[in-house]
């Protein structure tokens, strides 16, 4: 300004102020996104809370963005494909490692029905890490209403029930049975949650029985799908999301030929078994290591004044 004397003063002042306000604006700018970032460090609610939007505008943008592409095919379990491939980078954004264990076992020549337990819609994310060509998943009928996601999952062919109306349940199961018979040349898979309703923690639901009379009726095998517990890096509770490792563990299969409604109940208690047998030694396996580690750890130490150590740590 003083570069540029005399009649300036007026409107220098009044740019002098405006100037003021443009910086404080431009600190606020600046300081807000790191103001977040502190948060996100320090917060591991806010973390969690950062992570779990982003899951589900992730799931948005790509039902938006790829829809339309999605519908040049009409409603097409081919679009699976891309429901998959949208959703495979995921685990790598939340540094979720993925290890799956028997995927051999899905590779069977004929169409079959995968069961598989339900913690959170964190489960999209082993999904996508397993499902075979040609498989869609029954979903709740609520899905429909969310928009374009809801789109994208019709488009894909994802099969919907709901869950209230029992009757009209069976009814879709029926011709899903009749479809997957039909279908055999193609051979069209279903992946079904039979918990019917997500359950974090350790343990599984009684299994709803719709996924066994699927199976019975088309005559098709059912291999059951087991996720790990996510207590280590996940819990909506409390509202905690780290990175951490998962396993995915397909069982043998279980063969149906021959089998009739009636023996419905037995199937689904055996499998439910098979899987909460599965279910208890993965958790256990993972406490497992944690343990043999906390014992190293005191033997190492020895001393009585160590043992106080470890005890203090694992409070
Ligand atoms: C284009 C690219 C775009 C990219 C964008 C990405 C977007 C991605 C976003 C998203 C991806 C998709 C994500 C999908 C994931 C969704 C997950 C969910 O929604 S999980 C909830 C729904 N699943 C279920 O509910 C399980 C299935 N439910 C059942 O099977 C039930 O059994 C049901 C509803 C049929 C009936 O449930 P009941 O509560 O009444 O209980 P019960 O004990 O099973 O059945 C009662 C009696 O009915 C008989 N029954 C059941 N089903 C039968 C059947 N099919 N035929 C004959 N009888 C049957 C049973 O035997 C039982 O009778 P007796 O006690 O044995 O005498
Ligand atoms: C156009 C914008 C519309 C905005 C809507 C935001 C939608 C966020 C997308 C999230 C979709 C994720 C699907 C997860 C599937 C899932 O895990 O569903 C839960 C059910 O299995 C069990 O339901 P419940 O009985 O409630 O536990």
């Amino acid at each position: 300004f003083q570069e540029f004397p005399g009649g300036w003063s007026g409107s220098s002042l009044r740019g002098g102020t405006m100037d003021l306000l443009l910086l404080l604006l431009l600190h606020g700018l600046l300081l807000l996104p790191l103001a977040a970032l502190l948060l996100y460090r320090c917060s591991s609610t806010f973390q969690y809370l950062c992570k779990m939007a982003f899951f589900n505008c992730w799931i948005v943008a790509m039902a938006t963005l790829l829809s339309p592409f999605a519908a040049f095919r009409g409603r097409s379990v081919e679009n699976m494909k891309l429901l998959r491939a949208s959703l495979l980078p995921l685990k790598r954004f939340y540094g979720i490692r993925m290890r799956v264990r028997g995927s051999e076992r899905l590779q069977l020549p004929g169409p079959f029905v995968i069961v598989c337990n339900h913690q959170a819609s964190l489960d999209l994310i082993g999904m996508v890490e397993v499902i075979p060509d040609r498989c869609v998943p029954i979903a709740k009928r609520e899905l429909l209403y969310l928009g374009t996601v809801g789109w994208a999952c019709w488009l894909s062919g994802i099969i919907f029930i709901e869950r209230h109306r029992r009757d009209a349940a069976i009814g879709v199961i029926s011709r899903t049975a009749g479809t997957m018979r039909r279908e055999n040349v193609s051979r069209l898979c279903v992946w079904v949650f039979p918990e019917g309703t997500r359950n974090p923690g350790r343990s599984m639901l009684p299994f709803k029985r719709g996924a066994f009379h699927l199976a019975v009726q088309a005559q098709v095998p059912i291999v059951p799908i087991v996720i790990s517990p996510y207590c280590d890096f996940f819990s909506s509770k409390e509202k905690r999301f780290t990175s951490g490792t998962c396993t995915i563990q397909v069982l043998p299969r279980v063969e149906t030929r021959g089998l009739s409604p009636k023996d419905v109940p037995k199937l689904t208690e055996s499998v439910w078994q098979a899987m909460a047998k599965a279910l208890a030694e993965m958790s256990m396996s993972d406490h497992g290591d944690q343990d043999t580690e906390q014992l190293q750890l005191g033997e190492d130490r020895g001393s009585p004044q160590g043992q106080g150590d470890t005890a203090e740590s694992s409070k």
